[in-house]
């Protein structure tokens, strides 16, 4: 790709900036008085409602930011990645995860070739083999079937699927067709994660689900030798073949694992770790657990927002808008942080996911073209779900730092419960916290409202709320499996248009390496000094002493147990 002009240096950037003070004159609560203004910043589509305007921003914010996209070329960034190009230039990769929720008979090409097909030849394979082992025609090794799965992976491989399945767990629909079935994730290499997983479970009535793109992540990879120990001393080692199967784009070393190529799920390297749910990743432990018809919904839910992303001009586009107020919030307020609140339990796992599609995404030091950027890329995400934030850390947002939230709410609950005698219902009381506290952080409370409540003067600055601070919301209209892979596919795009305007490669991840390949240095000193007594050398004075220090205060750990993790 062409050298271009780095983004804070165009026109519409120092136009902006120029902007920036001004809009910095108006209190959000003089903003949210002017109605025409509220209603030109609420979008909807398809059961989603996004209302934005809770941000620090005008309609001629707005008009600058899409001169910022137009100068950013987004439109052209988007096309081009829809089009299959290798825009991930610094692993030479198309950047097609909407590939893999496209309708069958749709053509998405790369290097020329529609990928479609494979991704639909992929999902027939998942749907058989998950049919079969939902009925029970496939078998353990002792013939039972398998109720219980275990899915390794880590990251990309894991964090999505994780997320998907905790929404699931409460849709009435899903929850009924997973009766009798567990579904587990083992992520951590901490042994106590292992532990946990198998605590509870019958190897006879278990499947490992062994979930790595390049199948050489160390803590996967050491996580599956130890199920496959596990299995193999419960039920002989020719036992893996009925109990072990993969998700990868390696499917040589898939083999090289022991693992029949035949019960691979394969995926491409087309497809990035952390935008890979909808890939056999997320897809096979999710229809093992669910049914495929209930993943399939979720997978049309993502489509639905592919093509609302690909198609709707920027000011009714919801990534793109979203995309768009996040570089506005980050790179001229320079609110560096972002709390993604879901008032829903269900979304408990949503924030971690996307800490790992954004920060890993959009944190960033240099410009695609290898420039180093004199702005800061990304922001720093976190979020639980409400209410139980509010308890939490909501103090600091409310009077402390300025953090813009994103609040989640969902209009119809999975699971409604009533009281008797009771009108407001549960679902009501956890949405009443939902509607108040973008409120509360805009409207904020003053110190002659304070004095009006007599509110002894002492307390006034303490009780004092300076209001001002942004949030957006988005409204759901349910939370059913199409909702989930929607709002999956919002986030992902959103960070997307972020990156694609920052002008950074929101594709890859070389900020990862590093502390990789620093602990296979120690992992092997480790080796030296257990296995032949060696000295730690080689490292820093901190390091090498805390290093002599672990192996001395673990010499009673033996080296090479003979017994499998017991459960706990
Ligand atoms: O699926 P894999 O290849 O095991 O990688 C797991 C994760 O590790 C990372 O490379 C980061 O270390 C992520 O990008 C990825 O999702």
């Amino acid at each position: 790709m062409a050298s271009s002009a780095l983004i804070c240096d165009t026109q519409p950037w120092k136009d902006l900036k120029a902007h920036l003070e001004d809009v910095k004159k108006t209190h959000l609560r003089d903003l949210l008085s002017d109605a025409e203004r509220c209603k030109s910043m609420m979008v909807d589509f398809d059961g989603i409602t996004l209302d934005y305007s809770r941000q620090r921003a005008t309609p001629q914010t707005l008009g600058q930011l899409y001169k910022l996209a137009e100068a950013a070329h987004l439109k052209e960034k988007i096309n081009r990645m829809f089009n299959g190009e290798r825009i991930n230039s610094t692993e030479n990769r198309s950047v097609l995860h909407v590939a893999l929720r496209a309708p069958r008979d749709a053509v998405i090409n790369s290097d020329g070739k529609n990928v479609v097909p494979d991704v639909w030849n992929v999902l027939d394979k998942i749907k058989e083999f998950s049919e079969k082992v939902r009925s029970g025609s496939w078998v353990g090794a002792t013939g039972k079937p398998l109720t219980n799965v275990i899915s390794v992976g880590i990251g990309g491989s894991f964090l999505g699927p994780l997320f998907v399945h905790t929404a699931l767990q409460t849709d009435p629909e899903a929850s009924k067709s997973a009766k009798g079935r567990q579904l587990r994730f083992l992520a951590n290499v901490d042994p106590i994660d292992v532990a946990r997983n198998i605590t509870g479970l019958n190897p006879e009535t278990t499947l490992v689900v062994v979930v790595s793109k390049t199948f050489t992540t160390a803590e996967t990879m050491l996580n599956a030798r130890t199920l496959r120990a596990w299995i193999s001393k419960e039920l002989g080692p020719s036992a893996v073949a009925k109990h072990m199967v993969a998700v990868s784009t390696n499917l040589k070393l898939v083999e090289e694992f022991g693992i029949d190529p035949k019960n691979a799920f394969a995926f491409w390297d087309w497809v990035g770790g952390r935008y890979s749910v909808c890939s056999a990743v997320g897809v096979l432990p999710l229809s093992l657990q669910y049914g495929f018809p209930v993943v399939e919904k979720f997978l049309k839910g993502a489509a639905s927002i592919d093509q609302h992303f690909y198609s709707t001009p920027f000011e009714k586009n919801i990534p793109v808008l979203l995309g768009l107020l996040s570089v506005w919030n980050v790179s001229f307020f320079g609110y560096s942080a972002r709390a993604i609140l879901p008032y829903s339990q269900a979304l408990e796992k949503f924030a971690p996911h996307i800490q790992q599609v954004s920060m890993e995404s959009n944190g960033k030091g240099v410009s695609i073209d290898g420039k180093p950027l004199p702005l800061e890329t990304g922001e720093i995400d976190f979020g639980e779900p409400g209410t139980n934030g509010q308890h939490s850390f909501y103090q600091l947002i409310h009077q402390g730092r300025v953090i813009p939230c994103d609040f989640i709410g969902v209009v119809k609950s999975q699971q409604p419960v009533y009281l008797e005698g009771e009108v407001v219902n549960n679902h009501d009381e956890l949405m009443s916290n939902f509607f108040a506290q973008p409120d509360a952080l805009a409207y904020g409370k003053t110190p002659e409202q304070l004095q009006q409540e007599n509110v002894s003067s002492h307390l006034i600055p303490h009780k004092t709320f300076s209001g001002n601070r942004p949030s957006l919301s988005l409204l759901l209209a349910s939370l059913d499996s199409y909702k989930v892979g929607q709002l999956l596919a919002i986030y992902e795009h959103r960070v997307a248009v972020q990156g694609f305007i920052w002008g950074i490669n929101s594709f890859d991840q070389w900020g990862v390496e590093l502390g990789k390949s620093l602990a296979t240095q120690v992992r092997k000193q480790l080796n030296a000094s257990r296995t032949k007594g060696e000295t730690v050398q080689g490292f820093n004075f901190s390091t090498a002493t805390m290093l002599t220090k672990y192996l001395k205060e673990s010499s009673d750990v033996p080296a090479n147990p003979s017994t499998i993790l017991p459960q706990i």
